[in-house]
């Protein structure tokens, strides 16, 4: 057993970043090849707009509960980002990712030998014969601030710190605005999840890169997951789509305005909601011509939180359908699973 996890182990540390094979025109290698019933489907699933909400509007409460019931996630447009400003977290991306491979090294997720969850690079191997994603990523924590890691946030581009500082404040910001909504949604106090999320609510970045593939029939740029956040927010890639969404068990390719910010619930949300709220599954497909990118910051209640449905949400009708625990015995489980392509919400079900 021992072997077979030092085995594993050094799999995780020697892997070749999927940047490289796709500079090199290789073609995906086997660890990366679906079984024939888990392939994206050629024929184009149906393009549908997920629905866009008017923050501010009279009726945004309403808005945001039919999106998350149907999609569970929507878009907004007046988030009070300025378009410069979403293209510049674009281009520190993008800027990143074309860095040569030693210098985007100094950031890596493997230290001596051992996987971290923050820094560049890509999942963890924990079995034997897991599939692996067509993506490169950096998954930096950002908030709390006294807990940033910041030997790890890039200092080429030399914006890079500075703009991730501000779009942290940002999406907070929109954050805390949009539960306020969910929470009236769902008939809560304002302040619900607000004041559940405590000072030591985590936000977490991640920047995901998915080179092209000249077999995008056979991989999977993200394998279908749900997130295990309270809400994430995603930038999407401005011009090349690759993000589809799992709805009434089909799926639809996301759609988005370049100026959007996409927003999503996710595990944490679906329990603390009583499943009124569903967390949506989604995956990315890849592309032959071009590369991909996406920036999502994901917000999650604090380690030591205990979570649970919402009390006032339990009744004779909707009796309770998930237990409580603490936030990071779930996300142990989320990660272990999320590796393995399974579903962690299944775990908290009664
Ligand atoms: O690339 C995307 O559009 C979505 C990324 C995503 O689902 C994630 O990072 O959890
Ligand atoms: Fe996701």
């Amino acid at each position: 057993m021992e072997g077979a996890m030092s085995g594993l182990k050094s799999m995780s540390a020697e892997r070749k970043m999927v940047q490289e094979r796709a500079v090199s025109g290789e073609e995906p290698p086997p660890q990366y090849i679906l079984e024939e019933s888990h392939r994206p489907i050629d024929d184009p699933p149906p393009t549908s707009p997920v629905p866009v909400v008017h923050l501010g509007h009279s009726d945004e409460t309403a808005e945001i509960k039919a999106a998350l019931q149907s999609w569970g996630m929507f878009q907004v447009i007046d988030h009070g980002l300025s378009s410069s400003f979403l293209d510049e977290i674009r281009d520190i991306t993008r800027t990143f990712f074309k860095l040569p491979m030693e210098e985007k090294q100094k950031y890596s997720n493997i230290i001596d030998g051992e996987f971290k969850h923050e820094g560049y690079g890509n999942d963890n191997i924990t079995a034997e014969g897991q599939i692996l994603d067509w993506n490169d990523r950096l998954y930096l924590s950002v908030q709390p601030e006294d807990e940033r890691k910041l030997e790890l946030w890039p200092v080429n581009p030399s914006s890079f710190r500075d703009v991730l500082h501000e779009y942290t404040i940002k999406t907070t910001k929109l954050i805390n605005y949009i539960l306020k909504v969910v929470a009236k949604s769902l008939e809560l106090d304002k302040d619900f999840f607000s004041s559940h999320l405590g000072d030591k609510s985590r936000l977490n970045a991640r920047f995901n890169y998915y080179p092209s593939c000249s077999r995008p029939d056979l991989v999977f740029g993200l394998k279908p997951h749900s997130d295990a956040t309270l809400i994430t927010v995603i930038l999407p890639d401005k011009d090349v789509e690759g993000l589809q969404v799992m709805k009434d068990g089909k799926w639809f390719k996301v759609t988005t305005s370049p100026h959007a910010l996409l927003l999503n619930i996710g595990d944490q949300m679906e329990i603390m909601s009583n499943g009124i709220f569903k967390s949506p599954v989604h995956r990315v497909v890849t592309n032959p011509d071009n590369e991909r990118i996406s920036v999502a910051m994901l917000c999650s209640n604090e380690l030591e939180k205990e979570i649970g449905p919402a009390d006032d949400l339990v009744n004779e009708m909707r009796p309770r359908l998930y237990k409580s625990f603490k936030m990071k015995d779930y996300l142990e489980v989320f990660v272990q699973r999320f590796f393995q392509g399974k579903r962690a919400i299944d775990w908290a079900k009664f």
